[in-house]
């Protein structure tokens, strides 16, 4: 197990990663997610002993990792996959490896037929591609049969098939009761691959907790509706009726509406009453990206000039249609709605009736910045720092902002002592369902 313990790095005036304190269990993937310079990588590194933390500690079944009696056996890692000498014939990198913490060669074979680099052993790395990298990094931190594996981006440039293998890599080493943390932008790979979530915003703990919970602390779900594309009208009609029902909605990008505050027999009803056919009437939740999204839109730090959605969706003018789906990218935008408040219905109405047709979140209160107090709430916050450089796009009146308060004096920094290496001196490894070699001299 990983534990961290009030976890905080400072680099000068920079806060990196605050009081974060979190539990990472065997025998499930952990997912580890925030927006880009939310800490991740540095609290990877922290657990690694690669960064000393400025307070608090971070232990690996109970020790911190340069205490660990023989840790490249039991910790594998993959920070950076492009950290290898170029030079070097994959197999000779591996090699080299095994050689420094006893591992036998034949693992090292075991380990390239595992990610599938046995036909290019013997090329020099530096002539690989991104993928052809990013399963060398895998191979390396399975090379000594770790209980514990951290993996910072691991589909990194993978194509779909190399995607579906990490996938079901991790869940391997997982099932095998191994403690698998893993970090991903990917959301949808996250859903499918991870079991429970940490989630960071600017270097602090935002949420604790399983996939599922986390969708539900975060979102609400939602009915769609779909009334008959050829006649507008009955949209609109229908619409109203909704609106004026309590209920909230929202056009979806195919014509569809997105339906909250309302159970799904009322929709029914309501449709009925006012002579709406309906073509579609069904349940859905939010996915993980929708309550991501909605979570962390607080706490992201760099945001494109032409992003239209710092809040959750700018509302359109009445009549004008939402945007097309950008191609390559799905549809733009649509993040979940809020969770239902405590103790109110599943579909209970946030905020103010909504103007008929659209809506929006334009209008609702704020669920809070994360759907949960972040821990150390009321502890000085030393986030207050100067905005950063990348332009912000407009923020909606309701966006949710991470907890701001006055700037905490900066302690010294602790003394660095670092070893130059991206990741651990010694990575160690595994075979994901493997009988795995027991140590002897590397040859
Ligand atoms: N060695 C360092 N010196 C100064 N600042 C640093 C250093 N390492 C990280 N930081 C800062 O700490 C913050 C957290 O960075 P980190 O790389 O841990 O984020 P991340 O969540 O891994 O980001 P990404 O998703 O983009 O990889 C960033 O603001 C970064 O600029």
């Amino acid at each position: 197990m990983i534990e961290a313990v009030g976890l905080t790095k400072r680099y000068g005036d920079k806060t990196a990663v605050y009081n974060l304190s979190f539990q990472v269990r065997p025998g499930a993937v952990t997912g580890f997610l925030g927006p880009n310079g939310s800490g991740k990588s540095t609290t990877m590194r922290m657990i690694l002993g690669l960064d000393n933390p400025t307070s608090g500690q971070v232990t690996i079944g109970g020790y911190p990792y340069r205490k660990l009696p023989n840790a490249p056996r039991q910790v594998g890692a993959l920070l950076d996959a492009k950290a290898v000498h170029g030079g070097r014939a994959a197999r000779n990198h591996l090699l080299s490896l095994a050689q420094l913490s006893g591992i036998p060669a034949r693992r090292v074979d075991e380990v390239l037929g595992v990610v599938g680099l046995q036909d290019v052993a013997r090329k020099r790395s530096k002539g690989f591609s991104l993928g052809m990298g990013q399963r060398l990094g895998i191979a390396a931190a399975l090379l000594g049969d770790p209980q514990v594996l951290l993996f910072d981006e691991p589909v990194n440039g993978l194509d779909p098939e190399g995607i579906l293998w990490v996938r079901n890599l991790m869940k391997a080493l997982a099932a095998e009761g191994r403690t698998v943390f893993v970090s991903s932008h990917l959301m949808s790979e996250m859903a499918l691959t991870a079991d429970h979530l940490i989630v960071i915003g600017r270097g602090q703990l935002l949420a604790d907790m399983s996939i599922k919970d986390f969708i539900s602390a975060n979102s609400a779900d939602f009915a769609r509706v779909r009334t008959p594309d050829a006649d507008p009208q009955l949209r609109e009609k229908l619409s109203s009726a909704l609106a004026e029902a309590g209920g909230h909605v929202m056009p979806e990008q195919d014509g569809a509406l997105r339906v909250t505050g309302l159970a799904l027999p009322r929709i029914s009803d309501i449709a009925h009453d006012t002579d709406v056919r309906l073509w579609e009437l069904s349940p859905h939740q939010a996915s993980l990206e929708e309550a991501y999204m909605r979570m962390t839109q607080g706490a992201v730090d760099y945001r494109s000039t032409i992003d239209q959605k710092s809040g959750l969706q700018q509302p359109l003018p009445p009549g004008a249609q939402p945007p097309m789906p950008v191609p390559g990218q799905g549809q733009p935008g649509w993040y979940a709605p809020p969770p239902p408040q405590p103790g109110g219905q599943p579909f209970a109405p946030q905020g103010a009736p909504v103007a008929p047709g659209y809506p929006g979140a334009q209008g609702q209160p704020p669920a809070g910045p994360y759907g949960a107090p972040a821990p150390g709430a009321g502890a000085p916050n030393p986030y207050a720092q100067p905005a950063p450089a990348a332009p912000q796009a407009p923020q909606a009146p309701q966006a949710p902002q991470a907890p701001q308060a006055p700037q905490a004096p900066q302690a010294p920094q602790a003394p660095q002592g670092q070893p130059p290496a991206a990741q651990p001196a010694a990575p160690a490894a595994a075979a994901p369902s493997s009988d795995l070699t027991k140590p002897e001299d590397a040859r």
